[in-house]
């Protein structure tokens, strides 16, 4: 804000003061008005000073905003927080979050889609206000060269990459896996958490931090004595502060005075004694003075009660609760430490004190540039004015001074440079007989001392306006700006991830159709095709089996016919019937083998069916080895030869042709005799011959048929023996069902082999519907988990939005900035 505007703003306060009822600023110059009472007299009750009424009211007044501006505050920080636990679980646990601008570059330049993953045209004019800063921001694009590009993208949102700033952002990100994104992102939450709860505890504590800082012997512990109207801090001539001593009202531990001497600040809880050393009041000094040797505490609580009544109390008066903190002179060695402390966010006011005696030495300057910086109003008390003889040119001196080291300071001199006297200021001495005594005496100081106490008033009421108005931004700003900051940053972050969770759900979506369809049309050929190599082994196996039988049992029926030995006469008989035995059971071999032959034919063509119904699936085709398919074959057949195998006594086969002929020849002589009456022609040849010539005759026909006989049977041995052999051999098969158990055989040893590709056909399907199944189940997982991602996102979206409308709202709220008069820069 401009200088010009600052100093309207003090002139228009001072016109406001005439009517202090209508605007709380007036309480500066009503505060002033009553200094005098305040100082020369004992503070009167709010209702018996109606001025003193106004400016108690005025600050409640501002107070109260601050109340219900902080508890507004402390709630959206609260709902902050558990907005990210919730997406920092969600991090962990459900889903890597994407870093926008970072993860899936390419998909940045696509536009937002809709449920179905369709590209939607954002209607800005039906966005909120929330919604469309997101937008803007996600669709914004700018060089983004460097990974510090993308992190200044969002504000607090940033990702520790440690790889500098001059990495292209390619090389950054695309080192960087998403889980190790999540990972970052998640140390990312854990800093904000931190943060925010750091901000909402600072936001609720009512107190007010002041840093006392000087150069040594400036009368720092004096002052802060002199604020609190008691001799709290050891005071000495020679430099004896040497570690910060910060003075808190006594309600904040639990209305125990204590001092707690701290060894390690950042470990410290007032409520567990092994984090403090609690000191005697009486060794106060001493453990100052001694703690420049040893160095043993770093710090000192010292918590004390301000005896005055709630509206002169400093530590503790109802509306702004001020703790003081004492630190060790300023010089080479504790500049770094004073300016470190000073610059904690706690601390909501510096006040520098200077000697009027020695101005600003180099480390007082150095020590006030640097925290003009950080906090740009600092309040300057410049102490020991007593011992100024012009004292008007010391002030001209010191405020051009001021004007060098902070500006802003110079050009509020009127309240923020206060030329005091502390030793003017009556303190209570634990010794004190009562309160009222000191107060008294100080009606009888003299005219010097009258005009110090004013000036030391009118610093008290300046520094508590200060500090009151200075709180609602030292404390409440900085929260409110990281706030909204935070929620916008969230914002981007969720619509991003929402953004790449719909259009995964929608992948997803489309992947999990595809992966069902598959999934039935596989298992609908699974069937199909057990089915087609079921009934493809069944009909091969049928036709081997007919095919078999048929050949065998046209063999072994027609097994003499084609069968042929060489007959070397009767005396190698007994060989011949032993090689027509073995020529006729080669003839059926032979047949089993071309049935054989015929197996592995159609069994070959049944696997190459078989297995053309796999054609489509992964994995390869079983090598299935038909060549030692029939390697074994059982016992051979075992006919032996016999005598009996050379003689035929069966007629009907043997002489089934020659009896006819017998038969028909037969039949004629009976004819004839019947036709030469008979026997009679026997009888009458006999007697014609005579019986004794006919009993000679009789003997050489008889003999002559033996002959014949003998001489028909050696000839017709060979068609005999070919014939028993056959007989016998297929009398042998028969009995041992030879055809059948061959064909069964055959069949069997081919339906293994058909079984193996069918086998092998079924487990690839079966393989292939499991991958699909667990496609389906892992597209299904992913379709749920993105489906619960874009949920989970536009919840937090919304709740976000929540936030950021009631901040700002609470933002837009300038009723507590009317108790604001000096302007504090962000
Ligand atoms: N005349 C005069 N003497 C003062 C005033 N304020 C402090 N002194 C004296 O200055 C000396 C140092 O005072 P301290 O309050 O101990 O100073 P300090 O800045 O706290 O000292 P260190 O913390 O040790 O740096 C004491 O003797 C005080 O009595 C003042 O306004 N006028």
């Amino acid at each position: 804000m401009s200088s010009s505007f600052m100093s309207a703003s003090f002139s228009k306060n001072k016109q406001k003061s005439s009517k202090p009822s209508e605007n709380g600023l007036s309480n500066l110059q009503s505060f002033r008005g009553n200094i005098k009472t305040n100082t020369s007299s004992v503070p009167s009750s709010p209702s018996t000073e109606p001025k003193n009424s106004n400016i108690h009211n005025g600050m409640f007044k501002c107070n109260q905003a601050f109340a219900q501006k902080s508890k507004k505050l402390m709630g959206l920080l609260s709902d902050s927080c558990s907005i990210l636990k919730q997406v920092r679980e969600t991090n962990k646990q459900r889903w890597d979050l994407h870093y926008p601008f970072v993860s899936q570059m390419p998909e940045l330049q696509s536009p937002i889609y809709d449920d179905k993953g369709l590209r939607i045209v954002s209607n800005k004019t039906q966005m909120s206000k929330f919604k469309q800063k997101v937008t803007d921001r996600l669709q914004f694009q700018s060089d983004m060269s460097t990974s510090q590009d993308f992190n200044s993208k969002l504000n607090v949102l940033k990702l520790d990459l440690k790889k500098g700033d001059t990495s292209s952002a390619e090389t950054v990100f695309g080192d960087l896996k998403k889980d190790a994104i999540a990972t970052l992102l998640d140390g990312c939450f854990a800093n904000i958490i931190k943060r925010c709860e750091n901000l909402h505890a600072r936001v609720s504590d009512t107190s007010s931090k002041v840093l006392v800082a000087g150069d040594v012997n400036a009368g720092k512990s004096t002052f802060v004595n002199a604020l609190l109207k008691r001799e709290v801090m050891p005071v000495d001539q020679q430099p004896c502060t040497t570690l910060f001593c910060e003075v808190l009202d006594v309600q904040e531990n639990d209305g125990a005075e204590e001092i707690h001497a701290i060894k390690d600040f950042t470990s410290y809880k007032r409520t567990d004694a092994s984090t403090f050393t609690v000191i005697e009041w009486n060794d106060l000094y001493d453990t100052i003075v001694n703690n420049e040797e040893s160095g043993e505490y770093a710090q000192l609580k010292v918590y004390t009660k301000d005896r005055r009544n709630a509206q002169e109390s400093l530590l503790h008066n109802g509306i702004i609760d001020i703790a003081l903190i004492d630190c060790p002179g300023l010089n080479r060695d504790t500049l770094k430490t004073t300016a470190l402390f000073a610059r904690q966010e706690e601390i909501d006011v510096i006040i520098f004190v200077v000697s009027a005696e020695n101005h600003f030495t180099l480390s007082a300057k150095e020590f006030l540039s640097n925290a003009s910086k950080e906090k740009a109003y600092l309040f300057i008390v410049v102490n020991r004015f007593d011992n100024i003889r012009m004292q008007e040119k010391c002030r001209r001196a010191i405020l051009e001074q001021i004007k060098e080291v902070s500006p802003r300071t110079h050009e509020h001199a009127e309240d923020l440079v206060h030329f005091v006297t502390s030793t003017a200021i009556k303190v209570e001495k634990d010794d004190d007989v009562n309160h009222s005594s000191r107060l008294s005496s100080a009606i009888d100081q003299n005219v010097n001392d009258i005009k110090s106490i004013e000036d030391f008033a009118r610093l008290e009421e300046s520094l508590r306006t200060f500090v009151l108005k200075k709180r609602s931004k030292s404390k409440l700003a900085p929260a409110q700006h990281y706030l909204d900051n935070l929620v916008t940053d969230i914002g981007v972050l969720v619509e991003f991830n929402k953004n790449i969770a719909q259009r995964e759900n929608y992948k997803a979506g489309i992947e999990l159709e595809e992966a069902e369809r598959t999934l039935n049309k596989l298992v609908a050929d699974e069937k199909a095709a057990a089915a087609t190599a079921d009934e493809a082994e069944n009909r091969t196996c049928e036709e081997i089996g007919d095919f078999t039988r048929r050949s065998l049992e046209r063999a072994i029926e027609n097994v003499d016919q084609f069968t042929s030995c060489e007959y070397h006469g009767l005396v190698y008989i007994w060989s011949y019937a032993n090689d027509l035995r073995d020529s006729m059971l080669d003839e059926i071999y032979r047949e089993v083998l071309a049935s054989e032959e015929n197996a592995k034919k159609q069994t070959a063509k049944c696997i190459d069916l078989i297995q053309d119904l796999g054609r489509d699936l992964r994995g390869e085709d079983k090598h299935i080895n038909l060549d030692k398919m029939y390697a074994k074959r059982g016992t051979p057949i075992s006919i032996n030869i016999e005598i009996s195998d050379f003689f035929d006594f069966n007629l009907n086969d043997r002489f089934s042709e020659e009896l006819s002929i017998v038969g028909l020849t037969g039949a004629a002589v009976m004819c004839t005799a019947t036709k030469l009456n008979g026997l009679s022609f026997l009888w009458d040849v006999t007697y014609f011959l005579g019986f004794n010539n006919m009993r000679r005759l009789l003997l050489p026909l008889v003999g002559l048929a033996g002959i014949g006989i003998t001489t028909y049977v050696l000839y017709d041995t060979k068609r005999v023996i070919s014939r028993k052999v056959a007989r016998k051999i297929r009398c042998y098969l028969k009995r041992s069902d030879y055809v059948n158990s061959q064909a069964n055989r055959i069949v069997r040893q081919g339906r293994k082999k058909m079984r193996l590709a069918s086998e092998n056909i079924r487990l690839r399907f079966r393989r292939a519907v499991e991958e699909e199944n667990s496609k389906q189940v892992s597209h299904r997982i992913s379709y749920k988990k993105s489906e619960e991602a874009v949920k989970f996102f536009e919840k937090i979206f919304s709740q976000t939005e929540v936030v950021s409308d009631s901040l700002e709202d609470l933002l837009g709220n300038h009723e507590w900035e009317d108790y604001e008069e000096i302007p504090v820069s962000d």
